[in-house]
């Protein structure tokens, strides 16, 4: 190597210097020291890079992952196999040697595949799908072919009776062969991977088992789900009102909360929130609290922190008093829609403009719904339309905010048409023409539309005394617009 020759060059000259009587051994010293550095350095990005990084993975624990019990469940049944694999092999069972966890992220794939080295007592290797992309054809097969080296060497070593290879973003490295030109390096890799899936026996060495995680299974080369290798796919989904409580209480164990918070509560507003958006909230609400200096974690640091995570930051420009009056209005006219079609829905009114929204009402959501009905669906194309038509009831005009509004009306009509809930009854609605279409859906928001401005106009004095407390609070929580309705009713 030319290193190599250029090395011992220079320790000839500098030997001959020294001969001669300069005194260069400083100099030298340095030179030493820092290829040895340089080289160690070296060495240690290599391992990291090529051979997946070895990870700790003491800790975690199938109990400190909230919610998520089918995922747990069958993970936990495909793992005995490994556990049990004696008797496996007496049956003549083939060996488990892939399991493809899919799922939204942050909802904990990581944390089950962690849980399931300790669970196996297996030696854990993680690498992401992104670590094997390389300019270079060859370098992403020879990483994957010294990953299950390593994972062999681990085992010997910590003295486990298994290994698992963790291998996030699996879509990156096992996307459809052939769907691309440029995919050639990867094809190859995932070659590679396949042979050493396929190479894997019970009765040769430790035994290693290959766990993928993905947000888009559907993207994965089907080769890679075939029997014998990724035939375990265990799916991991945004986690249930009862599993979001269970995450809160894993993430506020070593928290001081407050007395008056209740985790329920924060639980019931989080929907559609993964793990990691909870972790996210209560770690958020302890700063919050650490700001202000307050001994434990309230209610309000909570609600504040769930906003925040749900919203983006705080927007740096205030609107003038004027568009706040008109927020104001707008949000009142969806807060007083929700409360009249379906009562106590509401759960905080805002003004406050954060991330992209400029102001918000939030919504209790009906638990976990999965089917509407139509009056459902109706009302809630109804609620969306009531801020542009308050807008224009007390303005006289509509404004831009309602833009997103419209959007999720038309989305919600798009509905009741493949629903067969419109007055053409049950069809393909892909066969209609486009006017058609277009007809059928005006005619479904004109009458809704009718219907919510009845209702703002019954309720003219309440959406201005709404508008008023807001413009002076900035928010309003869902129990005191029900008093407020309540005492001018
Ligand atoms: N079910 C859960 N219970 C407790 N904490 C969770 C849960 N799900 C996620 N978290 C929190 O979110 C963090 C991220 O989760 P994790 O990395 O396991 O998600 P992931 O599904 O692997 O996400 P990605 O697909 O983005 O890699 C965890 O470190 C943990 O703090
Ligand atoms: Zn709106």
């Amino acid at each position: 190597m030319k290193l190599d020759v250029l090395i011992g060059l220079a320790i000839g000259v500098f030997a001959f210097l020294m001969v001669m009587g300069y005194n260069v051994f400083p100099v030298g010293l340095l030179f030493v020291t820092a290829y040895v550095v340089w080289k160690f350095v070296l060495s240690r990005q290599i391992v990291k890079n090529g051979n997946g990084v070895a990870i700790a993975t003491s800790g975690v624990d199938f109990e400190d992952i909230g919610g998520q019990s089918v995922a747990k469940k069958e993970l936990q049944e495909a793992l005995d196999f490994l556990l049990y694999s004696d008797r496996m092999k007496a049956l003549g069972i083939r060996p488990l040697k892939g399991i493809l966890l899919s799922g939204p992220t942050g909802t904990g794939k990581t944390l089950l595949a962690k849980a399931a080295a300790r669970y196996t007592n297996s030696a854990f290797l993680s690498v992401s799908g992104s670590e094997f992309v390389e300019m270079y054809a060859g370098v992403g097969a020879e990483r994957v072919r010294g990953l299950f080296r390593r994972a062999r060497e681990m085992v010997r070593k910590e003295k486990k009776s298994s290994a698992i290879i963790f291998i996030d973003e699996m879509d990156i490295l096992g996307a459809k062969r052939g769907s691309n030109v440029s995919h050639h390096e990867y094809d190859q890799t995932l070659n590679q991977l396949l042979i050493e899936m396929d190479g894997l026996k019970v009765d040769q060495g430790p035994h290693v088992l290959v766990m993928a995680a993905t947000n888009r299974p559907e993207a994965l080369d089907a080769a890679l789900l075939r029997p014998g290798r990724f035939d375990r796919q265990v799916k991991v989904d945004l986690p249930d009102k009862e599993g979001r409580l269970a995450i809160l209480q894993i993430h506020t164990k070593n928290k001081p909360l407050a007395e008056e918070v209740s985790l329920e509560e924060i639980a019931h507003e989080t929907f559609g929130f993964s793990g990691a958006h909870l972790e996210n909230v209560t770690n958020e609400a302890a700063i919050l609290a650490l700001r202000e200096e307050a001994e434990e974690i309230n209610k309000r640091h909570l609600h504040e922190a769930v906003e925040k995570v749900m919203l983006g930051e705080k927007l740096d420009r205030k609107p003038t008093s004027e568009e706040l009056r008109r927020i104001a209005i707008h949000e009142s006219g969806h807060a007083i829609l929700a409360e009249t079609v379906r009562p106590n829905s509401v759960s905080q009114i805002s003004i406050r403009s954060r991330g992209n929204a400029l102001g918000y009402v939030r919504h209790y959501p009906k638990d976990d719904l999965y089917l509407y009905t139509q009056v459902m669906l109706e009302e809630q194309i109804m609620v969306a339309l009531a801020g542009a038509l308050a807008e224009e009831q007390i303005l006289g005009t509509r404004s831009t905010g309602a833009a997103g509004d419209y959007e999720q009306a038309l989305n919600l009509v798009e509905k009741m048409l493949l629903a067969g809930m419109s007055s053409l009854g049950v069809t393909d609605v892909s066969l209609l023409n486009a006017d058609k279409r277009q007809a059928v859906t005006k005619d479904i928001l004109a009458e809704l539309e009718e219907r919510t401005m009845k209702i703002i106009e019954n309720n003219q004095q309440s959406l201005l005394g709404i508008t008023e407390i807001l413009v002076a609070e900035e928010t309003l929580t869902g129990d005191t617009l029900r008093t407020y309705l309540k005492n001018a009713a």
